[in-house]
């Protein structure tokens, strides 16, 4: 049985060894927090029960990680620990009666209590109020010499403020990476195809522990100080708390919610609420820390093997867990994305039992690396949606199997596109789909589509939830009377509706084309295509290689119109709207050259004739309040003049009008 024992103790202590080389050493952890404390649990049950098998190397007796090479060395004047956890109100209450035994009976107990902070403990050490030394706290005995980093993170005074301050102080604190940066970072490093990484924590170990200072100097560190340990050469307050305001007074930054509570109660209501707030603090935390105020009673308190007796980390439930990924679905978003659901084992995490958790697309699977049957950390903070972190590695099953992504829509079996360059899968299917009904009439109906007055949103989801449209040649269809059932529909706007309908029969090719919804043909390359192609047959027919010639055009877009017209189901749509009487006049070729008076003293032109058509470039400077005086084409370029008022010229400019003075129109005429 003690043979069992030995196994079990050399086992867990193989795996935490492993799994601290990666958090403290690496700054890339493999497991959850939360399952490397279990295991922790695990070993610290098993020593106390069997006291006499503890060894001196075991992790439970030992501090962090040891040193990185490249730093020197700092050995620490006193030892930096590590806390004390509880993980329920009940561990709380047990850590303060632990304390009471220790104390005289009726002794009153002020608590000091902290956020704890999620990066890394630093040591700060000013010399007659300079900063002369900064060290990582490594195994607690000997860290790293990371001077010239920390001189780089604003927060960390280079000189004491005010005067007062002991010759010899050693500050001590955590630097962390506020959330807002590590967004940052991390979305830079993903564009330049760089390691992210897992956590905030990770981010500032990783940041600080950097060879080269310049580096460090990019990231953006911060600093709260939490504790002091050598004074030397003066005194300081005698309470934690006021310590930190003296340490504030100093210029050395303190966490702005720590607050100073008289009993056990009130610290669980402390740490009620910031575990309340956790989600909106512009900080990583994963618990509180609850000190006792006294600095004697602390002295008198003292210390056990890795942590003092007078303080403990209670911990917030954790918001990353690992479980087994069963499988992949693949679900269809209301704009034709495919996403890739996880089916998780349920699993416990940031409060809720997590089942499903989003893959987001191709690029994420590929970048996790994640294939079904794997274990993987799952993520859920606030009201965020569950994510997946990362593939525990070490995990992975003989029988893993690759994510596929379908060939066909699950909803509607149109065929799936993902466009080179594009992370996204998508139904090609727009206006077919069942999942993309809604959205896609939306847009069809929408004011630079088919623009149909009263036609709004609310209106169509009503039509589509009670199935009385399906597709957009559904709408022509709708009688005033049919219309009178959805809510807020009398019978005087569903005749307006049914009047509007009849009135976007009447468009314009662009428009048409625009309403389809084919993917990233907004307004402009609409207009384009209409050009070009003059009519939608040619369009259809048209190669990828003859699209490219449309000003505006490129390969992806190409693409995505070749796979439009391909499906079947598109032509159909397309065909039954022409059949219910959705028509446009034939397009109207630009006039050759024409004379252009100038007499308008400011001049507005269109660059060229690929973005507008004369007439359109000309109703645009008109609703602008320009005064259009003449327009002239060359060959494949457009003017149209006129004076513009000059608030308006913005505007013109957003919509592609160039705006140039008289003498350039003269120089251009002169061409
Ligand atoms: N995922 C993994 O593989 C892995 C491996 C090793 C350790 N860990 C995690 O690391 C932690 C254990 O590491 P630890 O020994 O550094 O202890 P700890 O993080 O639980 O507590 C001690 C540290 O808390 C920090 N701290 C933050 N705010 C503080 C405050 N207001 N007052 C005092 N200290 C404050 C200090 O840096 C201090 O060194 C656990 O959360 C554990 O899950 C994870
Ligand atoms: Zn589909």
């Amino acid at each position: 049985m003690s043979h069992d024992i030995q196994q079990q103790l050399s086992a867990l202590r193989e795996q935490l060894a492993y799994h601290g080389h990666r958090y403290y050493v690496e700054d890339s952890p493999e497991i959850p927090d939360a399952e490397y404390d279990r295991m922790m649990q695990q070993l610290l049950a098993l020593e106390a029960a069997h006291p006499e098998l503890i060894t001196a190397d075991s992790p439970s007796q030992r501090v962090g990680g040891k040193p990185l090479d490249g730093f020197s060395e700092v050995r620490h004047e006193l030892p930096m620990l590590s806390l004390d956890n509880a993980f329920s109100d009940e561990e709380l209450k047990a850590f303060e009666k632990r304390i009471g035994d220790r104390l005289p009976a009726s002794f009153a107990l002020t608590f000091c209590c902290e956020p704890k902070l999620d990066g890394l403990a630093v040591s700060l050490m000013y010399e007659n109020g300079v900063l002369v030394q900064a060290a990582t706290r490594g195994d607690g005995t000997t860290g790293e010499n990371i001077t010239a980093n920390v001189r780089t993170i604003r927060a960390v005074p280079l000189k004491l403020h005010g005067e007062g301050w002991p010759a010899r102080l050693e500050v001590r604190g955590e630097v962390f990476m506020p959330k807002q940066g590590f967004d940052a970072l991390n979305a830079s490093a993903q564009k330049k195809g760089e390691k992210t990484f897992v956590n905030p924590r990770n981010a500032a170990a990783g940041s600080l522990r950097q060879l080269d200072p310049k580096i460090t100097a990019t990231r953006p560190l911060s600093f709260y100080a939490y504790s002091v340990g050598v004074v030397e050469g003066g005194t300081l307050a005698d309470s934690q708390f006021e310590r930190l305001v003296q340490l504030k007074g100093w210029g050395i930054p303190m966490c702005p919610e720590s607050r100073r509570l008289s009993n056990i109660e009130q610290v669980i209501g402390y740490y009620q609420d910031i575990g309340e707030r956790r989600g909106i603090l512009p900080y990583e935390i994963d618990g509180v820390v609850i000190k006792v105020d006294d600095i004697e009673t602390q002295q008198r308190l003292g210390f056990v093997a890795r942590a003092p007796r007078w303080a403990i980390a209670y911990k917030f439930p954790a918001q990353e867990e690992m479980t087994r990924l069963n499988n992949v679905e693949f679900q269809v978003g209301r704009t034709g994305a495919i996403t890739p659901v996880a089916k998780l084992e349920p699993v416990f995490v940031g409060g809720v039992t997590v089942s499903n958790a989003t893959l987001h697309n191709a690029d994420e699977v590929a970048r996790l690396g994640v294939m079904i049957g794997d274990t993987v950390i799952v993520r859920r903070a606030g009201d965020v949606i569950p994510q997946i972190v990362s593939v525990v590695a070490s995990q992975r099953p003989e029988d893993a199997a690759e994510i596929r992504f379908p060939s066909t829509c699950p909803v509607c079996q149109s065929k799936v596109e993902r466009v080179e360059g594009e992370a996204v899968t998508r139904c090609s299917g727009g206006l077919y789909c069942r999942a993309q009904r809604k959205e896609a009439l939306k847009h069809f109906v929408s004011r630079k589509a088919l623009d149909v007055d009263g036609c709004g949103e609310k209106v169509i989801e009503q039509l589509v939830e009670r199935e009385m449209v399906t597709t957009p040649a559904d709408l022509f269809k709708l009688s005033a009377g049919v219309l009178t059932v959805l809510e807020r529909m009398g019978p005087k706007s569903a005749q307006n509706l049914v009047a509007a309908l009849e009135k976007s029969k009447l468009t314009t090719l662009p428009r048409f084309l625009y309403s389809l919804g084919i993917r990233e043909v907004g307004e402009a390359t609409a207009a384009n295509l209409a050009k070009h192609f003059e009519t939608i047959e040619a369009l259809s027919q048209a190669t990828q290689e003859q699209l490219i010639e449309v000003p505006d055009v490129g390969n992806i877009v190409a693409e995505h119109i070749v796979n439009f017209f391909r499906e079947a189901h598109n032509l159909e749509v397309i065909q039954a709207l022409r059949d219910v009487g959705v028509n446009w006049p034939a397009i109207e070729k630009p006039a050759d050259d024409v004379e252009l008076p100038l007499d308008g003293k400011t001049v507005v032109l269109t660059g060229s004739l690929s973005l507008l058509t004369r007439s359109e470039a000309k109703a645009a400077l008109q609703e602008m309040g320009a005064k259009v005086t003449g327009s002239v084409s060359k060959k494949t370029d457009l003017l149209v003049a006129g004076e513009a008022a000059g608030s308006k010229l913005t505007k013109a400019q957003e919509l592609g009008i160039e705006i140039w003075d008289e003498q350039a129109l003269v120089d251009f005429m002169q061409r």
